[in-house]
């Protein structure tokens, strides 16, 4: 009888959907104690004493032979009624981890290609994920099914950098409230309103600072940006300016450094691999170090913010100015010290929501604007067309401004085409889900990660024609007149879409706009002689290798630069 049930199971593990249900069985549901059975059972079969003649004299290997059996064919029965999404097997304990480059979002691609799946399963260690890749999938688990995946797996760096955070918390009241303050705060368009007077003097001194640097030097963009929006956001959220200053005493030089010193840590840790994310049996080492480096980091955050916060109180009293034009630290203060809501917000939560903010808004913007810009720069037609639009709206007689933007609808269409091409987040921020839930015909089960890849989706040959060329007429007429990128057309997702989609979409897209509208403005730019790396680098947030930098020549009469 087992050598029967070996045979039938030898012909269907010789099937390939059968071979990935029972390897499943052993690799990915990760169960080690039934490896270790396994391992013990063919110890034994090994060590049968000669003149025993094998399985079928031997009453303990039958029963042995007959259990796994059972236990296969119930494995089988299961695997065929639940129907995974196609995708690679993988391996023992890894998964397919060993098929991600260092660019995860360009192998899931090529992954999903090879598979020809749109939706597609494979595990990552001993995860399950779940990989969107056109955007009719990608409307199906953010629209569709956006209740079922709106959570966010728990993922170690996170919970050590951010407890009680927003990005990386389930829907929960707790987290709503918190998200509450960022958006009222922060990315409503009247709190928005309400700072633009920050965004005007920060991006006129980002231009000050270039007009003043010598020609014969090459402008790195990035730098620049990176000044203008930590000021933008420093200034918005701690009511401090920390960057680009002159003249300063020791102590304030300390703080700076410190403060760039914390925000560099932060991005780094989040974007590293944290092995125990994939194979729990690993949370239990700290491999790289990773764990207490991100500990210390969090004990800095909240010396950084402790003396902040000092200082805040001891500056003025709060509660005196309006709240729309008031930072947000000053509102969390004023609501620490509301004996009504004093409980809900805590030093843990005001540090974790303050430096959640920044970091959110930080990167995202900066490498965003550094792509659009590099793409105009290596694109001189686009460049000529971008500074003809602008001469003829704005003129050279005057600064460029906010209100400007509506109408240079070139200028919109260069940004939405370099989102396309070079969405900054390209598998979005991992979602999760907490109940089995039937997607496409597929079922994904309780507590798999979903990944949408948009880069993929942006670089489809199927919705977009010549997806390679970065030709932002497409956004003017044609089939993708209508394309917005909010959240509504499931071909363009630069900030996701749904109930998780980015908090900061309207002032995230105003910063990028209005720096391309206020540098293609005031200067012309000549590329250096080695022209514009465009490779990418790797992380959560892709940047670009090398920043984007050239030659500036001031173009407005100087009175503009000046007034
Ligand atoms: C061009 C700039 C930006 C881009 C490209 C961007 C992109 C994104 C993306 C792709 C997500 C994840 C969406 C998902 O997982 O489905 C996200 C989440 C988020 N973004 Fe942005 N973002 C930008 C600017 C900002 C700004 C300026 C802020 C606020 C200061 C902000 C705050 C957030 C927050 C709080 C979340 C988490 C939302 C949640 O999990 O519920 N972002 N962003």
């Amino acid at each position: 009888m087992p050598n029967t049930l070996l045979a039938t199971l030898i012909y269907l593990l010789g099937r390939s959907s059968m071979w990935k249900h029972c390897i499943s069985f052993f690799l990915i549901q990760g169960n080690l104690q039934r490896l270790g059975f396994v391992a013990r059972f063919a110890k034994s079969i090994v060590m049968v004493p000669a003149g025993y003649g094998g399985v079928s004299e031997f009453p303990f290997l039958k029963f042995a032979v007959a259990v796994l059996g059972v236990y296969f064919v119930a494995v089988l029965i299961r695997g065929a009624s639940r129907k995974l999404p196609p995708g690679p097997v993988g391996f023992p304990i890894i998964g397919s981890v060993h098929l991600l480059g260092p660019r995860s979002h360009v192998s899931l691609a090529q992954l999903a290609r090879k598979y020809g799946a749109p939706l597609m399963s494979l595990y990552l260690g001993q995860k399950l994920f779940v990989v969107a890749s056109s955007a009719e999938a990608a409307m199906e688990v953010l629209k569709k099914q956006d209740a079922v995946f709106c959570s966010r797996p728990p993922l170690r760096g996170f919970k050590v950098i951010f407890p009680h955070d927003v990005t990386f918390a389930d829907l929960t009241p707790e987290s709503n409230y918190l998200r509450k303050f960022i958006r009222l705060h922060l990315t409503t368009a009247r709190s928005i309103e309400a700072f633009q007077h920050i965004r005007v003097d920060e991006m006129l001194q980002m231009v000050r600072s270039i007009v003043a640097s010598p020609r014969d030097v090459v402008v790195n963009l990035r730098t620049s940006l990176e000044v203008m929006t930590a000021n933008v956001l420093t200034r918005s959220i701690i009511g401090k300016r920390f960057m680009g200053r002159t003249g300063l005493s020791e102590s304030e030089k300390k703080e700076i450094m410190e403060f760039i010193h914390i925000a560099a840590e932060i991005g780094e840790c989040l974007g590293a691999k944290n092995p125990g994310d994939l194979i729990p049996a690993l949370k239990l080492v700290d491999w790289n170090g990773l764990d207490q480096r991100m500990k210390n980091l969090r004990r800095k955050m909240a010396t950084f913010l402790a003396n902040i916060v000092r200082e805040r109180r001891e500056k003025s009293s709060l509660g005196t100015s309006n709240p729309p034009g008031k930072e947000m630290l000053g509102v969390l203060l004023d609501e620490m010290e509301n004996a009504a809501a004093g409980e809900k917000i805590t030093e843990d939560i005001l540090n974790t929501i303050i430096w959640e903010s920044f970091t959110a808004g930080m990167e995202t913007t900066v490498l965003a604007t550094d792509w659009t810009l590099a793409e105009v720069l290596r694109n001189p037609e686009v460049l000529q067309k971008c500074q003809a639009e602008l001469d003829a709206v704005v003129g050279r007689n005057r600064r460029a401004q906010e209100s400007d933007i509506p109408d240079l609808h070139y200028i919109k269409a260069v940004v939405k085409e370099s989102f396309r091409l070079h969405p900054v987040i390209p598998l979005l921020i991992p979602h999760y889900s907490h109940d089995p839930i039937k997607v496409l015909g597929y079922d994904i089960p309780a507590h798999t990660q979903l990944l949408i890849n948009v880069w993929a989706i942006g670089r489809d040959p199927k919705v977009w024609a010549d997806p390679l060329k970065f030709h932002p007429e497409r956004f003017l007429e044609g089939p993708h007149r209508e394309t917005e990128m909010f959240g509504k057309s499931f071909n363009l997702l630069p900030f996701g879409s749904g109930r998780r989609a980015c908090m900061g979409i309207t002032l995230g897209t105003l910063l990028v706009e209005a720096s391309v509208v206020v540098l293609l403005h005031s200067f012309d730019w000549i590329l250096p002689a080695e022209g514009i790396d465009m490779t990418e680098g790797q992380g959560l947030s892709v940047r670009k290798n090398v920043p984007a930098c050239a030659f500036a020549t001031p173009r407005l009469p100087p009175h503009v630069y000046a007034e």
